[in-house]
């Protein structure tokens, strides 16, 4: 007969998760410590805090509040005092609870970056690997300035990525207000209509394109062009400017240094913090020589997933779905209008080969320099010629605020002048719709557009990679 060993029923009361019913889950997360989860793609998780404080990336709970977490989807709840949370509806793929959080971190960082809260805020700049956590730090950093009061300029500058936005742009955005940690981009903004929070306005140049090396110069140009409206928005709003500038990127690595240099021209930026990469420290220390700027390293968190193309395309599709339709909580109409095709002037962002720099150990080609007054717009973008069914259906357009610029001398003409293009890539995004159908023999197109309009405020169509199946 087998023996009793204590040591098996002090494992079960210990556990930290117990099933309390058939469906309903308990966790129990220790001071300190962050549950991590991972939601299948066909799945709703639901999760409640029942004790305790919590938060995710940087935004509190709100205790008693059913929260609902589509599928493709992985996070954690961090809990300070500790917490006790309940979830149902599914099962997660997989979850945990670690002891391993970088929160910890992260606070003393935040804290440091408060004591420059006087004046002009932090302008800070985060890089590092692929999936090494750069968002959900900037998250967490924005989400803390915010909760003291602050509204810190959080800026995105990985076109894969989207916040408050679909993907394909660059973009900066005051956080007034919580984020909204049931929307993948982390909210509603004042175009997509209705909203549980104060709605976030942001601000986004259309770059269109997947990634940011197919077109680096039209890339950094953007960067430039965004980099000036987010100065004038510090300029004419003390309260963001004692806030400061968080800027989120891409995976570089100092290949692309060039580019780095850019953004911190263009921002001012003078906090650098590197995830997850001691030799991406090393290597910009050697190359970064102003005493203004302080570099950081900080530690990669374990709970970081690989993000592979399938399931970034998976929640890129979800944030357009969701920029149209919104989230189960709060359900937005969209609306269809129908337009002549003749009346609007398309551009779409130019692909470049890719260029591989790896061969040049390190330094760049003079080429992939752009001066700030040389630029050759015919390499950045071109106007669409004849756009019929084959180049725009299905298609996500941006809405260029085209209100200065003489929109009916381009209509009226052909022209292919480079000088055509500027104008259009110097303005922001109003907006963004969906190519729902297009008639080529009646020239007409049907645009499923967020807000209820007459017509739509703009005659110039950004025409993006990024393509919506409904
Ligand atoms: N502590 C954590 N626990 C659970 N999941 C996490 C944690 N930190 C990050 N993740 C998840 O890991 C993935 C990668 O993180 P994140 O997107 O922040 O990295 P990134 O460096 O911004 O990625 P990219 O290089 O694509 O820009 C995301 O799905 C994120 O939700």
């Amino acid at each position: 007969m087998a023996t009793f060993d204590p040591s098996i029923l002090q494992s079960i009361l210990n556990k930290t998760k117990t099933e309390s019913s058939e469906s309903v889950n308990l966790v129990e997360v220790p001071p300190f410590q962050e549950w991590r989860f991972e939601v299948a793609a066909k799945d709703k998780l639901k999760l409640k805090l029942v004790d305790g404080t919590a938060e995710i990336f940087g935004t509190e709970l709100s205790p008693n509040i059913e929260y609902a977490f589509q599928g493709s989807i992985k996070l954690c709840v961090f809990s300070f005092s500790g917490c006790k949370l309940q979830f149902w509806n599914c099962q997660p793929l997989s979850e945990y609870v670690s002891e391993e959080s970088c929160v910890g971190q992260y606070l003393t960082l935040h804290l440091g970056l408060e004591k420059q809260r006087v004046v002009e805020g932090p302008r800070v700049l985060v890089i590092g690997g692929k999936d090494s956590g750069k968002t959900a730090l900037c998250r967490t950093l924005a989400s803390y300035a915010e909760k003291q009061d602050h509204q810190p300029m959080l800026v995105n500058l990985n076109p894969r990525d989207f916040q408050f936005v679909i993907p394909g742009n660059l973009s900066a955005t005051a956080i007034s207000d919580l984020l909204n940690v049931e929307n993948v981009a982390l909210g509603e903004s004042v175009a997509t209509g209705p909203s549980f929070y104060h709605q976030k306005q942001p601000l986004a140049k259309t770059f269109g394109l997947e990634k940011f090396s197919d077109n680096v110069k039209l890339y950094r140009y953007l960067i430039q062009q965004l980099g000036k409206s987010v100065r004038r928005r510090l300029d004419n709003d003390l309260k963001v400017k004692k806030s400061g500038v968080i800027v989120d990127t891409p995976a570089f690595t100092i290949k692309e240094y060039d580019i780095i240099e850019e953004i911190v021209a263009s921002f001012n930026i003078n906090v650098l913090l590197i995830v997850g990469s001691e030799r991406l420290l090393v290597d910009l220390k050697k190359k970064m020589q102003n005493p203004a700027i302080t570099l950081l390293k900080l530690n990669k968190s374990s709970g970081c997933v690989d993000k592979d193309d399938k399931y970034e395309r998976e929640l890129q599709q979800r944030s357009i779905k969701e920029y149209f339709y919104g989230i189960d909580r709060l359900q937005l109409s969209p609306y269809s209008i129908t337009v002549n095709l003749k009346d609007f002037i398309f551009v779409r962002p130019k692909e470049t080969e890719h260029v591989n720099l790896s061969f040049l150990s390190g330094d760049l080609a003079d080429d992939d320099e752009v001066p700030r007054e040389t630029v050759n717009f015919k390499q950045l973008a071109e106007r669409v010629k004849n756009p019929g069914s084959d180049t725009l259906s299905n298609s996500i357009l941006s809405l260029v605020d085209d209100s200065h610029i003489d929109t009916l001398k381009y209509l009226n003409s052909d022209d292919d002048d480079e000088n055509l293009i500027k104008p259009f890539l110097d303005s922001s995004s109003l907006g963004f719709c969906y190519v729902q159908n297009c008639n080529d023999e009646k020239g007409k197109l049907t645009l499923l557009v967020p807000s209820p309009v007459q017509q739509l405020p703009t005659r110039t169509l950004l025409l993006t990679q990024f393509r919506y199946h409904e």
